[in-house]
């Protein structure tokens, strides 16, 4: 009869319209049906994958040995599912406790939101860990303080130390770092019991911390470590490079370059080992970058495929005939080629699915499962990292993962503790709901502030402030980037159709760790003054990228230390990510957010309140 439950809608409304012969609860439960539906699509309502899960670090679920995952729930689905019961599904157990009626409550009239009102459900970070068991991962973290504790190979640790953290005097393993480097390693994890492995050996593991601490080394560093393991254990490679080695003395020392595209392909080409998955050509290109450093000194192939790379060049990336160990992609260039050659994803044992939030919601999840599925036979370690776990994944992760290793940091889902966080009230004077000059405004000021502070100082160059504006609508990049540069903002929009090398050339000033100097105008400044920065027409010491979470996820901002929420983000986790480019590895930064008259004012003074205890925002 039906199929889905869209076809009983149309089905039964078209009958409903011409007959009367649906019945009362039929009809009824269309209506449920179909709110349920227009609800979900409202754009202020926030559907439940948004919510951030506040139970990540629990304790696996205790079952019996053998005792396979849960099983799905038996849930009858369509529009008649909960119809004819004859008792009410409700656990007693999950039964919600009587509140206690408090004294204005008696008194009645007591028109506030009550504490389970609240426009976010604040709670304290890691709130259903004990504290037991937040100790025993502070301990853990106070153990190890240096990556020589690391059961690393030496050039591995070395290469860190030389390229990956290059030029730092103190190096120290961050937070995540010291919790899932062993983990991945095979170390003992403290008191936390290891979960078993699968039938084939697999472990997962899921990587959860704040922004920027520094999860790209803690997934990359154990996975150089066992590509290079894998070489020296490899009989496919060594005989490889016998054979290699035997060709080069009969060649008598001709370029390798000249002749590898005639002689034999590597047991690698095409056959990655280990493959990291990130959801823009951005990320794909961060990642590379990071992974060449440790490459360059421990001697493995890593190559980026992305579609901002032409056709050939992605071709090429992936059939070197020197080979190649580790593979970053975005999952639907990954899916697509693994569908052509299944090959490819042959003998992946290490898969990381960085930003898992993303890549395992609906707009990624087909090719990213898909990879996860052709990889899974060969695969030792899946690995899941993001700074933010929504309840889905959390229940997505339960179904399908149940022996996930969770590893998470005592402040996961907390803005870094030195982000401050400034409101400024649009809908009053002098704005007027005019978001753009108040952005403008905000810009200006910091411009000029940064201009004071160096006015004393008599150098011939200045500083040039980086600062990232955060949209929700992609068609309001291009405005506000106008309306800024019609003020005399260096400013540009970043999203699709921006021009490649333009901003390529933007993200590589923000990304880059180095101060960024400009030569300082010596006339026409405001006030008359020479030596102050600010003309009247023209702000030359900043640089802002407005943008939407395109650039907000996992790009590693260093520069940045003011992020400017130009609309309120219609989630916390967007609240993470956006102020979370700024304040990276325990920096300074400032968030300014702009609140309208339409705006939860409520929902931003919670997230104020929470940065300002420190507290995780769920
Ligand atoms: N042990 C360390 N000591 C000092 N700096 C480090 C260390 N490890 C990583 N970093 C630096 O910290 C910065 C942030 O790291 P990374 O991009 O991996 O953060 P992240 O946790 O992935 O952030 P996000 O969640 O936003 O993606 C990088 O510039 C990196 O070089």
């Amino acid at each position: 009869m039906w199929k889905t439950a869209r076809d009983q809608v149309c089905l039964i409304c078209r009958s409903a319209r011409t007959t009367s012969t649906t019945t009362a609860s039929a009809r009824a439960s269309i209506e449920s049906w179909t709110s349920q539906r227009t609800f979900a699509t409202r754009r202020e309502q926030r559907p439940s994958r948004m919510v951030l899960s506040d139970r990540v670090a629990r304790p696996p679920p205790v079952r019996a040995p053998g005792e396979g995952p849960k099983k799905p729930r038996n849930r009858p689905e369509g529009p008649w599912a909960g119809t004819n019961r004859r008792v009410a599904n409700i656990d007693p157990r999950k039964a919600p406790k009587p509140k206690p009626v408090e004294e204005d409550d008696r008194r009645g009239g007591k028109d506030k939101k009550t504490k389970g009102q609240k426009a976010l459900k604040m709670q304290r970070a890691l709130a259903t860990i004990s504290y037991g068991q937040r100790t025993s991962i502070k301990e853990r973290m106070q153990e190890i303080q240096s990556f020589d504790q690391f059961n690393l190979l030496p050039v591995v640790k070395e290469a860190v130390a030389q390229e990956a953290l290059k030029g730092m005097t103190e190096i120290k393993p961050t937070p995540v770092q010291r919790l899932a480097i062993p983990a991945l390693l095979g170390q003992p994890m403290g008191k936390k019991p290891r979960r078993p492995k699968s039938d084939n050996g697999r472990e997962e593991f899921l990587l959860a911390a704040e922004t920027g601490s520094g999860k790209t080394l803690a997934y990359l560093v154990p996975a150089v470590n066992a590509i290079k393991k894998g070489d020296a254990e490899d009989e496919l490679v060594a005989a490889y490079n016998e054979r290699l080695a035997a060709e080069k003395e009969r060649r008598g020392g001709a370029p390798v370059s000249e002749w590898i595209e005639k002689f034999e392909p590597h047991p690698n080409t095409a056959r990655p080992r280990v493959v990291v998955l990130v959801p823009t050509a951005e990320l794909v290109d961060q990642v590379t970058a990071v992974a060449k450093k440790l490459a360059h000194y421990t001697k493995f192939k890593v190559r980026p495929l992305s579609a901002t790379l032409s056709p050939l060049k992605n071709q090429r990336n992936l059939y070197s005939p020197i080979g190649v160990d580790m593979i970053i992609a975005t999952p639907h260039l990954l899916a697509t080629i693994a569908k052509s050659d299944p090959n490819v994803l042959s003998r992946v044992s290490h898969l990381v699915i960085d930003e898992a939030d993303s890549l395992l919601d609906r707009s990624f999840s087909g090719d990213t499962t898909s990879i996860v599925d052709r990889a899974m036979p060969s695969l030792k370690q899946l690995i899941l990292c993001s700074a933010t776990i929504p309840r889905r994944l959390d229940t997505y992760m339960e179904e399908q993962f149940p022996y996930i290793n969770r590893i998470t940091t005592p402040n996961l889902h907390a803005i870094p503790r030195r982000v401050q966080l400034g409101v400024i009230d649009v809908s009053k004077d002098p704005y007027r709901n005019n978001k753009m000059l108040a952005c403008a405004d905000a810009i200006w000021s910091i411009g000029k502030e940064a201009a004071k502070h160096e006015a004393g100082q008599s150098k011939d160059e200045i500083d040039v402030k980086r600062i990232m504006v955060f949209v929700n609508e992609r068609e309001t990049t291009q405005q506000v980037a106008d309306y800024l540069v019609s003020k005399g903002i260096d400013a540009i929009a970043l999203h699709r159709d921006t021009e490649e090398h333009r901003k390529s050339e933007m993200l590589a000033s923000f990304t880059s760790n180095e101060p960024m100097k400009i030569a300082k105008p010596a006339e026409d400044t405001e006030g008359g003054k020479a030596g102050a920065v600010a003309t009247r027409r023209h702000l030359p010491n900043t640089k802002v990228i407005v943008a939407t979470d395109l650039a907000s996820r996992g790009i590693d901002t260093l520069a940045v230390r003011f992020v400017v929420l130009y609309d309120v983000p219609h989630t916390t986790i967007d609240f993470i990510h956006r102020l979370g480019r700024a304040g990276r590895m325990n920096r300074r930064g400032r968030g300014i957010v702009l609140v309208g008259k339409d705006d939860r004012r409520d929902v931003v003074a919670e997230v104020k309140e929470s940065m300002y205890m420190g507290q995780a925002l769920v």
